[in-house]
């Protein structure tokens, strides 16, 4: 990852950086570059394409791709994040050019430490780890999986300021058991079947003590694990570590409920929630959900959990279904069915009436015309989340929730979709339920907080403050998330709000912010974010590592400097 080569550099610094000459003549303004930037990606036919441009952007030079991105947040982030992310994890043997971050093969155990010394770069503040088992809702893409480590650090960057150079994308390799990929001869990761949970565990025992043992401090974000409920419960009290399916989407989620919730004029023991998928998503957002009933709805434990009904691929979670159920869904599976199964969402619909449904079952157009109708018959305004990702997956669109609800559904969805206009010409956007509005503020407000834990207590708070970060324009417009455009401000406030739930639990222990009251740690927060417009002063030397080799491998003509 360089930034060294920017024609926006005027000649005084391209002389002291050594370029003059290896940069074109022009200086260039700002503008300029992202005209350029935004004509080719026009050229580009395909979103991987698009992808492809992005990812050589981001390595030749990370300060013009972060503008660019930052500038053009709405329209960039869908191509490298979800839902183009997706088409380059599932081809990703063959887009293939540059590593980008570290691979962690079953081969290399025993070894882990070593290999991460390789890393070049002497401070690492966050780290994205998938083992590419279930990657978005297109299940096991083996090493591709490190596509989503690459697009969610981007993000953490663009959104919270975190330093492009601090990011280390990681895809641990323990096989995979994608046909597919076994027999294409391009697949870049280890060809056997994928390993199972014990040997994952030791695996991740041992990578865990390597990464904390290089980077003391270091945050380890856990990404698209089939289970991933193991390594949660293992680690979350001896890492600095959260794991974004379930932690990340429940706070999202519930900051999209909680202003949802207001607009339904219905009190939270009078929902209703019906969840299409119980696994690591839907469960962290039942449980997070659950919690805020707890405290705002005054509800009891028992109460609020009785307001759940979760059904997975064999329909609804009951304790008398007659399978094995796993551990993650024992807390929703419901007792009240007197011996009576419901197999189909339409069934679990007649039965329960619900007033909100989720989908994060990965089962794109779940949500049908008469799922949809009936949700509008159960209350004035229902509550329509399909948050499956990619697009592909979705339970339904933008489009069908408001055309089946006569346009009083509250939307969000997991990826991206057009703007709808309504019967009276009226423009309506529909809400982004995405990680994306938290996960970038968990780790800025970790890290200025230099907390060494992340409790629940600061996952809550992530959505609290996401909730009340949107306007009262924005909240006119008829949105229960902030517009994206904003979500460099938004995500300083979610890092306000983690600092702050850090310190009453007694986690934080950076003493620069002791005492600081709100604006003044908001703004402290803000002049930590990088800032991709800043010119560099010096030349850095880096560590003996990758630069080095390529410049010797490649013969270029300058030295193992980098900035
Ligand atoms: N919007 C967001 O920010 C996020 C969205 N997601 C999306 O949520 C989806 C699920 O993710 P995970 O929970 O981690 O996956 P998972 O594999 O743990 O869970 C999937 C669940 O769906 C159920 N399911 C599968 N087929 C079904 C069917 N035909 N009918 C009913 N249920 C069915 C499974 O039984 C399982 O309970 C993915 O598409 C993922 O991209 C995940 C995290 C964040
Ligand atoms: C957004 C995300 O984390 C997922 O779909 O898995
Ligand atoms: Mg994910």
């Amino acid at each position: 990852m360089s930034t060294r080569f920017d024609t926006s550099y005027e000649p005084e610094l391209r002389e002291h950086l050594h370029i003059s000459g290896l940069v074109p003549p022009v200086v260039e303004t700002y503008d300029i570059q992202i005209k350029r930037c935004l004509k080719a990606l026009e050229s580009k036919k395909s979103g991987l394409d698009k992808y492809v441009y992005l990812s050589h952007l981001r390595n030749s030079n990370f300060n013009l791709f972060y503008r660019l991105l930052i500038g053009h947040m709405k329209d960039i982030t869908p191509l490298v994040y979800t839902p183009v992310v997706g088409d380059a994890c599932e081809n990703w043997s063959h887009i293939f050019s540059e590593p980008e971050g570290l691979y962690l093969p079953w081969k290399e155990r025993g070894n882990l430490a070593e290999t991460i010394k390789n890393w070049p770069e002497k401070e690492v503040d966050i780290c994205v780890v998938t083992d590419g088992s279930r990657i978005l809702g297109l299940g096991d893409l083996g090493v591709g999986g490190i596509g989503i480590s690459i697009g969610k650090l981007a993000l953490y960057t663009a959104c919270a300021g975190i330093h492009p150079t601090k990011t280390l994308p990681i895809v641990i390799d323990l096989g995979t058991d994608n046909e597919r990929l076994l027999n294409d001869e391009l697949y870049l990761g280890t060809r056997m079947k994928r390993l199972g949970e014990k040997d994952m565990m030791k695996f991740l025992d041992e990578m865990m003590a390597a990464l904390k043992a290089r980077w003391p401090s270091i945050i380890i974000q856990f990404e698209d694990f089939k289970n991933p409920f193991p390594s949660l419960a293992k680690y979350q009290n001896m890492y600095t570590c959260f794991n974004d399916d379930i932690q990340g989407t429940g706070a999202v989620v519930l900051a999209g409920v909680i202003n949802a919730v207001r607009d339904t004029g219905i009190a939270p023991k009078d929902q209703r929630l019906v969840f299409l998928g119980a696994g690591s998503a839907g469960v962290g957002v039942a449980r997070q959900i659950m919690e805020m009933f707890k405290k705002d709805g005054h509800l009891s434990e028992d109460e609020a959990r009785k307001l759940f009904y979760l059904v997975d691929s064999k329909g609804l979670v009951t304790n008398d279904r007659g399978d094995k159920l796993q551990e993650h869904k024992l807390i929703f599976s419901r007792s009240d069915n007197n011996g009576q199964q419901y197999k189909s969402l339409e069934d679990v619909l007649d039965y329960v009436k619900p007033t909100i449904l989720m989908g994060l079952s990965t089962i794109g157009g779940a949500f049908n015309e008469g799922i949809i109708k009936k949700m509008a018959t159960y209350s004035e305004r229902p509550i329509i989340f399909p948050l499956s990702n990619p697009v592909s997956k979705s339970e339904c669109t933008f489009d069908e929730a408001m055309k089946y609800t006569n346009e009083k559904v509250l939307f969000a969805s997991g990826s991206p979709f057009p703007s709808y206009e309504g019967k009276d010409g009226k423009i309506h956007e529909p809400g982004q339920g995405n990680n994306m509005y938290v996960f970038p503020g968990i780790g800025m407000g970790t890290i200025i907080s230099q907390a060494s834990l992340i409790n629940q207590d600061m996952i809550y708070a992530s959505a609290e403050y996401l909730a009340t970060s949107l306007t009262k324009e924005e909240r006119d417009d008829g949105l229960i998330y902030p517009r994206i455009d904003r979500i460099r401000d938004v995500s300083a406030r979610v890092a306000l709000g983690v600092v702050r739930a850090a310190e009453r639990n007694h986690l934080a222990r950076n003493p620069e912010i002791v005492g600081m009251d709100d604006d003044t740690l908001v703004e402290y927060i803000k002049g930590k974010m990088y800032d991709p417009t800043a010119v560099p002063t010096e030349v850095e030397e880096t560590d003996p590592g990758m630069w080095n080799w390529l410049t010797s491998k490649l013969s270029l003509p300058w030295s193992a400097s980098k900035l």
